[in-house]
């Protein structure tokens, strides 16, 4: 379970999350719902450990992820999809999801093959360089390299943005399919287009400041 409490958090002095509190069942996948520069990539930096809090807790699976190691923390697999892909544009497609496998120092390659079995597609380009790909397909892999890291929480930074029709739906699909007992899913869209048809609760975050929509999934 993923629990933040009454996080602040100011950049160069301005705050920019007020008092958020959120909290996520393990098993289930939560969407983060708000408009460009609502605070919604800040909100998941923090969770990632990217950005201090002033105030407040951040837990997973009873783990203060402001407190722990290194090694703690890439024990817990938390995997990221940053909104702007960052993928390695010289690498292989494969290399470039490998690469969570070197930060983590995991070495489940089962969990190489169920991303596959999941994105068969990804498997079919896995040879071709990054920065030979549209933009949607950068995505997928992004989504494959968070999903190779992230085997309890997954960390989704607006994976429909900027993405054909057809490839959203694919993301769609694919997240959708994510939910499994153990797996714990934030994913955030700048509005409910894509992200109603996945989640099983679904917070608003306004300036810095979060409110929760409702908890039921669209049917
Ligand atoms: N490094 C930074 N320096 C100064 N201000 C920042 C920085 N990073 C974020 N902000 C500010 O924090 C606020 C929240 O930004 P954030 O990127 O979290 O929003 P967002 O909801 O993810 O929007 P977007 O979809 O546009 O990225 C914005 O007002 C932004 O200008």
């Amino acid at each position: 379970m993923l629990t933040l409490s009454n996080i602040d958090l100011s950049i160069q002095r301005v705050p920019i999350l007020r008092d958020v509190s959120l909290d996520i069942e393990t098993g289930t996948t939560c969407g983060l719902i708000g408009r460009n520069g609502a605070g919604k990539t800040t909100l998941m930096r923090a969770i990632m450990g990217a950005l201090p809090v002033e105030k407040g807790a951040i837990q997973f699976n009873h783990v203060d992820l402001h407190t722990a190691k290194g090694h703690e923390r890439a024990a817990l697999g938390i995997g990221y999809l940053p909104e702007d892909r960052r993928l390695v544009p010289h690498f292989t497609v494969e290399e470039n999801i490998m690469v969570s496998f070197w930060a983590t120092k995991n070495t489940d390659m089962a969990r190489l093959k169920w991303v596959y079995d999941l994105m068969p597609e990804i498997g079919r380009f896995a040879d071709r360089k990054a920065m030979t790909l549209s933009g949607g397909q950068q995505k997928l892999v992004a989504l494959a390299r968070a999903m190779v890291a992230g085997s309890n929480l997954l960390l989704l930074d607006e994976p429909f943005e900027g993405v054909a029709p057809a490839l959203a739906q694919r993301l769609m699909e694919v997240i959708g399919d994510l939910h499994n007992e153990k797996l714990t899913v934030l994913v955030s869209e700048s509005d409910y287009t894509h992200s109603q048809k996945v989640v099983d609760k679904v917070y608003a975050i306004e300036r810095g400041q979060i409110s929760l929509m409702n908890n039921t999934k669209a049917a």
